[in-house]
């Protein structure tokens, strides 16, 4: 199950490798990250930000060993935006010369880079954006300004204290006329001491929800105040502006402006199954050791994972980790896929996989911060402390249905691609790829569940049908309406609640077919196959209705453990004494108790000056 979960046997034996390799040194230590405060938590992440660094040149690690290094370090810093989103955009909007100038420094840490799209005033609507860049001929120039409060750059990772440099997305202005957004690589602070360049103002947005968690990250604020940059600075794989000031489209779509944006929601998906895993494997092995009341007949007390109600809401879980693990996989296929159209200029893919990143990205997060919750309450009030790992865990998660495109903002998008393929459908053109079950309307629009059976709805090409019929209604439901509306904007912008549904149901098709599709593979291992084919059905099942299920959970049951220690988690990264892999929760909870700086002195700070004044007055008040 381990091979099966992680890709390959080789992906598993990398990530052993680098999991422990991470756990073993006393730098990458996390135990009291929630104790710190903000200062020492940054601190702390730019000591492991140059630790690892300092690993990855001294054992020569691959990219692939690198990446695994970053993530079982397991604390989001600057190094992210860098590896995951400045360095992309340059190699996606970057000319040759472009990436061969500020690539060569990116990859050896000379310059430290970010993305800085977001402003105060506006996230969601990048063409709202306000930042300019406006060319100055006389002196081959860009003007980088922020003319107003809302223009101010806000959020970007890194951004606060540590980037030298920036993707930074403006309004391109040039003789005069309005270009709209293009990216521009900035330097924003001296490569000698670090500070902010003349023009730029710039500082840390402040403290974020929860402790530890996404604190580590300086998401940061900027203003600029008539920066100048040389032209050669615009990212001009997309459009170009002469030495004149012309202003020349190149021959691809404008969109490629987003796709790093569509780069890193692929990768998301992958992040959303393992942090789902992490709080399913918390939930599954603490219900294992965990016992509460007895029988009747006063035998022993029971594991709470043995009550149907605890397998009822987890099991799911269990499920939905495996499901997106598989879609995930799939996604960066896709991706991969797409890139290599995009080289030679065979840009047909690109809405499909604008749809199905945007699409994913949206349901898998939404799914995962949901389950993290639940997962807290399913281990009662252990859950709720920090040593449980969990609150760290929905902390850190719970902004990737805001980050990369707010979660509804994109469902809206896939919503749009649907629309557009219904109407193509009604035109007679036929559908591909994730949407080719549309061609198929006439059958979906009336046919009937043949299920009768639990063992019915184990059959895939049931559910299959199931998932594509109800997707397919939705979304024609949708289209209908729309066309009864006064204009199609109002249509859209009046059914947007069912629009949204139509595009939740539309994803979560994709999902389970390519969990089914994962299923006719060669899997190896006794016994593997048939589990997964269990879970396959409790994702799809769970979705649909819930009634059945109970069977199915009790298939599942006596390998709960075995399917989450398949996922191969370390104690250091999983960062749980409720997960524990040797399930010695009491003495670990108790040892993490006395690890609070509350528990520093025995009578506590402040009892001077507040607790022991009251004390006596109340005593004194109560003699008179
Ligand atoms: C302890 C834990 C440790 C570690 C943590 C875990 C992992 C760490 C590792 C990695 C972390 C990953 C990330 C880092 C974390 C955070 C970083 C966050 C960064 C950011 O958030 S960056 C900012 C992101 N911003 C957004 O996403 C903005 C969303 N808005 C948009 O994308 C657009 O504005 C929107 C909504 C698509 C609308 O676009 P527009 O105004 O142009 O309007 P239209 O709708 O009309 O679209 C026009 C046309 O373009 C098509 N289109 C839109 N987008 C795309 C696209 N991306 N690709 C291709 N095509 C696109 C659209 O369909 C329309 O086509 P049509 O005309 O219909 O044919
Ligand atoms: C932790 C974190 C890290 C980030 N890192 C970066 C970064 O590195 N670089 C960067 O540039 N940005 C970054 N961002 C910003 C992020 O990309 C934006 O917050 C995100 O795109 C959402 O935009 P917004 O904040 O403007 O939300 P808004 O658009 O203001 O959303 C507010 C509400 O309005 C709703 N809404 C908005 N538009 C519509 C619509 N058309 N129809 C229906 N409902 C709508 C949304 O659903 C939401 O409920 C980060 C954000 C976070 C939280």
């Amino acid at each position: 199950m381990k091979v099966a979960w992680a890709g390959s046997r080789h992906a598993v034996e990398v990530a052993d490798r680098m999991a422990c390799l991470v756990a073993s040194d006393p730098v990458f230590r996390k135990d009291t990250r929630t104790m710190l405060s903000r200062k020492e938590l940054f601190k702390d992440t730019l000591k492991k930000a140059a630790h690892a660094w300092k690993r990855t040149v001294e054992l020569h690690l691959t990219e692939e060993e690198a990446n695994l290094l970053r993530l079982y370090i397991d604390q989001p810093g600057y190094v992210d935006l860098h590896w995951v989103m400045f360095v992309p955009a340059i190699k996606g909007q970057g000319t040759e010369e472009q990436q061969k100038k500020w690539l060569t420094m990116a990859y050896k840490f000379q310059i430290i880079g970010t993305y800085a799209q977001t402003e105060l005033g506006h996230g969601s609507n990048v063409q709202g954006l306000e930042t300019t860049a406006t060319f100055d001929p006389s002196t081959d120039e860009f003007i980088m300004h922020s003319p107003t409060l809302t223009s101010s750059k806000w959020w970007p990772g890194g951004l606060g204290k540590t980037s030298t440099h920036a993707v930074v997305y403006a309004r391109l202005i040039t003789e005069g006329k309005d270009y709209g957004i293009h990216g521009f690589i900035m330097q924003l602070r001296s490569l000698d001491d670090h500070s902010p360049l003349p023009g730029i103002t710039i500082g840390d947005i402040g403290g974020k929800f929860g402790s530890g968690a996404y604190n580590s990250m300086d998401n940061g604020v900027m203003r600029l105040d008539h920066v100048r940059i040389p032209r050669d600075q615009m990212l001009m794989r997309l459009a170009q502006v002469t030495r004149e000031g012309k202003y020349v489209h190149s021959d691809v779509p404008k969109q490629l402006l987003y796709g790093t944006m569509v780069y890193v929601r692929q990768t998301i998906v992958a992040d959303a199954s393992r942090a789902l895993s992490r709080a399913v494997c918390i939930a599954v092995r603490y219900g294992a050791i965990r016992k509460q009341f007895g029988s009747k007949a006063g035998g022993p007390e029971t594991q709470v994972l043995n009550y149907k109600t605890q397998q009822s809401r987890l099991f799911p879980f269990l499920a939905s980790a495996y499901a997106f693990r598989f879609v995930g996989q799939w996604l960066k296929w896709l991706y991969t896929d797409v890139t290599q159209k995009l080289e030679s200029k065979d840009f047909s893919t690109l809405p499909e996989a604008h749809a199905c990143t945007a699409g994913l990205k949206s349901v898998t997060t939404s799914a995962t911060a949901d389950a993290i919750e639940e997962c807290q309450k399913l281990c009662g009030g252990h859950g709720y402390l920090n040593s449980s790992g969990l609150p760290e865990l929905f902390a850190v998660n719970l902004p990737a249905c805001t980050y990369e495109g707010d979660n509804v903002v994109l469902l809206l998008q896939v919503a749009r691609f649907l629309m557009k393929t219904v109407s193509q459908v009604a035109s007679g053109k036929q559908p591909v790829g994730t949407t080719a079950y549309m061609g198929n309307i006439q059958h979906l629009m009336q046919c009937k569940s043949v299920v009768n059976t639990v063992e019915d709805w184990l059959n895939p090409a049931a559910i299959k049908e199931v998932f594509e019929a109800r997707a397919l209604r939705m979304a024609v439901n949708c289209a209908q309406n729309i066309s009864k509306a006064p204009s199609q904007e109002e249509g859209f912008s009046e059914l947007s609640p069912d629009l949204v549904e139509a595009a939740v149901a539309h994803v979560q098709l994709i999902i389970v077919t390519k969990f089914i599709e994962k299923l006719q593979e060669d899997i190896l291992g006794h016994g593997v196959k048939e589990q997964l084919q269990k879970l396959c059905g409790i994702y799809a099942l769970h979705l649909i209705h819930n009634e059945r299920l109970g069977k199915l959970y009790a298939q599942v049951r006596p390998n709960a453990v075995a399917l989450v220690d398949a996922f191969d988690y370390t104690d250091h990264y999983l960062g749980s004494a409720l997960g524990r892999y040797d399930g010695d929760v009491y003495s670990a909870l108790y040892k993490e108790a006395w690890k609070d700086p509350l528990n520093e002195t025995v009578v506590p700070d402040g009892y001077q000056e507040h607790l022991r004044p009251l004390l006596k007055q109340q005593l004194k008040l109560s003699r008179l």
